[in-house]
């Protein structure tokens, strides 16, 4: 599959200035908490207006009216869409109703933008996106994180002209967050497969769509999901010869982050991020750093180091050296058990990529 949509070009009023945009009439489907955000955004826009809300009750379609100044406001979902003067509807309800409500809009002739996920599976996406071609409407998954000027600049850079990263090779994104801190458990839709809830929907788009991006829209040609259950742990980890990863390694747990800085296999700096109450809240934040000694004379005389950070050999050597003294036969540090644990997490590497090991023909 290849990419729909190549990226706007820079001379593209949407390049030059993201906030050009001709008039626009919304209504909005749901008053919840994104809508809320969407709306409270739309207000940096005074070409944009909103003309009518609507929830599943009367009073909370009021209650939002009120706060954001919206002219008409409805207790179903089906009487804004019958208004003529909404344009274009945005969706910011839960997951499961995406099919229903996406065509509904449509019918009665909306734009629609759907917050994401788009849909809660192919079949029905499928079907929105025929049905939104049939009817010459416009139809969007709310991935907004494409539009940020960063992220077209990324994709500029990257994916244009001057391909200034040169031929991709790997992409990491990730987006994890502790929900607990935004809903409650377990009465929020986020917990509850038949509205829809789940990371699955509610927050891998994000993370696939930024690898998506700068591999041209192609669909991956292989896919290994691992899943992970509370308590359970999983690495992602990646090696190669094609290209300088950032070489980091980041750590994760409950109550906060760790970053061994790069280079990763020999590093000097440590930070780590303690979390603090509310989604995307640091509390402290403790850096470390642990310089290697300066070049001696005799060193730089004798032609230096081939590899990065070479000095540090120093603290391998004296921990053999404390070891053969106090009779260890093995360093604690990083035990035999750990590396026919390497040897074995290799050996399984190579077999699921069918890469022939040094002693096959
Ligand atoms: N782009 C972004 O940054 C973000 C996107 N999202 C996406 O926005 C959408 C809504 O998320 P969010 O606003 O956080 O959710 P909310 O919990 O605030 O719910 C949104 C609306 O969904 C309806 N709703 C909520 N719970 C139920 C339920 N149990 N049964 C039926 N309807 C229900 C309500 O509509 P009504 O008002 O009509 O009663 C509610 O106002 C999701 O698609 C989510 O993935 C969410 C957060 C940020
Ligand atoms: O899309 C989203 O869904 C979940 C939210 O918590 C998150 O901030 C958002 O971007």
């Amino acid at each position: 599959m290849t990419s729909s949509v190549p990226p706007p070009p820079l001379d593209d009023p949407e390049q030059s200035d993201p906030m050009f945009c001709p008039p626009l009439k919304w209504g909005i489907l749901g008053c919840g908490r994104v809508s809320h955000d969407f709306s409270q955004a739309l207000k940096h826009l005074p070409t944009q207006s909103i003309v009518a809300c609507s929830a599943r009750s009367a009073d909370s379609a009021e209650k939002f009216a009120e706060k954001h100044k919206i002219g008409k406001h409805y207790g179903s979902y089906d009487e804004m869409l019958k208004d003529p003067e909404v344009e274009i509807v945005y969706v910011g309800n839960i997951h499961n109703s995406r099919k229903e409500i996406g065509e509904k809009c449509l019918m009665h002739s909306k734009h629609v933008l759907l917050e994401k996920p788009f849909a809660c599976s192919v079949k029905d996406g499928k079907y929105l996106i025929s049905l939104a071609k049939e009817r010459n409407l416009f139809i969007m998954e709310g991935m907004w994180t494409r539009f940020f000027p960063a992220v077209q600049k990324a994709r500029d850079l990257a994916m244009g002209s001057d391909k200034v990263l040169g031929q991709i090779a790997t992409v990491y994104s990730d987006f994890n967050f502790n929900a607990a801190d935004s809903d409650a458990y377990p009465s929020s839709f986020l917990y509850q497969r038949k509205l829809g809830g789940g990371a699955n929907l509610l927050v891998a788009p994000y993370p696939i769509a930024a690898a998506s991006m700068f591999f041209d829209g192609r669909m991956p040609e292989d896919i290994k999901a691992v899943g992970q259950l509370p308590g359970s742990g999983v690495a992602m980890l990646s090696y190669g010869f094609l290209c300088e990863t950032p070489e980091e390694t980041v750590v994760v747990g409950s109550k906060g982050r760790m970053k061994i800085g790069s280079p990763g296999h020999c590093p000097t700096m440590l930070s780590i991020d303690l979390k603090a109450d509310g989604r995307g809240n640091l509390g402290k934040t403790l850096n470390f750093e642990y310089p290697l000694p300066e070049d001696t004379k005799e060193i730089i005389d004798s032609g230096g180091y081939f590899y990065p950070n070479s000095a540090g050999f120093l603290y391998e050597a004296a921990a053999v050296a404390r070891c053969i003294a106090s009779g260890k036969r093995e360093a604690p540090q990083f035990t035999l058990e750990e590396t026919m644990l390497n040897l074995r997490v290799i050996e399984e590497i190579r077999n699921q990529l069918g890469v022939k090991a040094f002693d096959e023909d």
